[in-house]
């Protein structure tokens, strides 16, 4: 457990404390960092959507200030929560308290009306929820299951790029739980679709919650049972069978795409174990 971040819910009408000011996954950074005094940021009179206590850092109250539109501030720039991750995501605790931000945000901010009836929602007291003054409807924090495999083949892994991905990255097999489906039959589909490969016994090994957007990683293993590698074409780019003695650039070592490869290769290696990213 963490000792300098600590996820709590504060009552935004406390006075004083320390603020982030996120709007559409990006934060606001000057000279000082990211965290800035909240009273100063009440005089600036920002185009505010939500106010949320959102825990403790090093001890201190913070708050998130979540914006329509990404406003302008004297001194201060906007960094998307993707640099912040690959500038400071060494810095587990920031990294962490950044993702929950982020995520509590953009929450407040798509729910501020009711899905059911559109009345205006309320934030509940002493509860991290919207709710409803008109039909009662709640609505909690959104997290989106998602599996995330490592499939291999003795000394092989087969290893994936979305168009989406830094230039050369390969990575392991995601993707989202459906309605219905448990998720090792979500691991069997999304491989089968991504890549046209059949696997067998998909073993969880560990999860990771994931700010982009909001989704709760839930890592496998699993060995390939058949077929030869066809790639989804609006999905995959490429994907190829790699050598672990010859893999190309892997994702960030934030990720538990990253954990899980390096934990196949430190057994079949024989070498230390990696840490699970928090
Ligand atoms: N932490 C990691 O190591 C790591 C690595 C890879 C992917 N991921 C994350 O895994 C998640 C899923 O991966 P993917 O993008 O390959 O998913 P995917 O293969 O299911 O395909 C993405 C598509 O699914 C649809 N979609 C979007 N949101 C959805 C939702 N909430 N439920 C159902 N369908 C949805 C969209 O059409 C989107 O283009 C993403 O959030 C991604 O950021 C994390
Ligand atoms: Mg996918
Ligand atoms: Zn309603």
């Amino acid at each position: 457990m963490s000792l300098r971040w600590q996820a709590a819910l504060l009552d935004p009408l406390a006075p004083a404390g320390s603020a982030l000011v996120h709007c559409r996954q990006q934060f606001l950074v000057d000279a000082n960092g990211l965290l800035f005094p909240r009273d100063w940021l009440r005089r600036l009179d920002l185009p505010l959507l939500s106010e949320q206590g959102i825990g403790y850092f090093e001890g201190e109250p913070v708050y998130l200030f979540e914006l329509d539109v990404p406003a302008e501030v004297p001194g201060a720039q906007w960094q998307s929560l993707r640099q912040l991750m690959m500038l400071h995501g060494e810095d587990r605790d920031l990294f962490r308290m950044l993702g929950f931000a982020a995520q509590i945000g953009t929450w407040a901010s798509q729910h501020r009306f009711c899905g059911s009836c559109g009345s205006r929602m309320e934030q509940r007291p002493g509860e991290r929820a919207m709710h409803c003054p008109a039909c009662e409807v709640q609505h909690y924090p959104r997290l989106s299951p998602s599996m995330i495999v490592l499939v291999t083949r003795e000394d092989e892994v087969l290893l994936a790029r979305s168009p989406r991905f830094a230039p050369g990255v390969y990575s392991t097999l995601a993707g989202y739980v459906e309605p219905g489906e448990s998720v090792e039959e979500c691991v069997v589909r999304e491989v089968r679709e991504e890549v046209g490969v059949e696997i067998h016994t998909p073993r969880y090994m560990a999860s990771q919650g994931w700010p982009f957007p909001h989704s709760l990683m839930l890592g496998f293993h699993a060995e390939y049972a058949g077929g030869v590698i066809v790639p989804q074409p609006e999905e995959i780019e490429d994907a190829r069978w790699f050598s672990i003695h010859d893999l190309p650039p892997l994702p960030a070592t934030q990720s538990i795409a990253r954990y899980l490869i390096e934990l196949y290769l430190s057994r079949r290696l024989g070498r230390p174990e990696p840490v699970l990213p928090g």
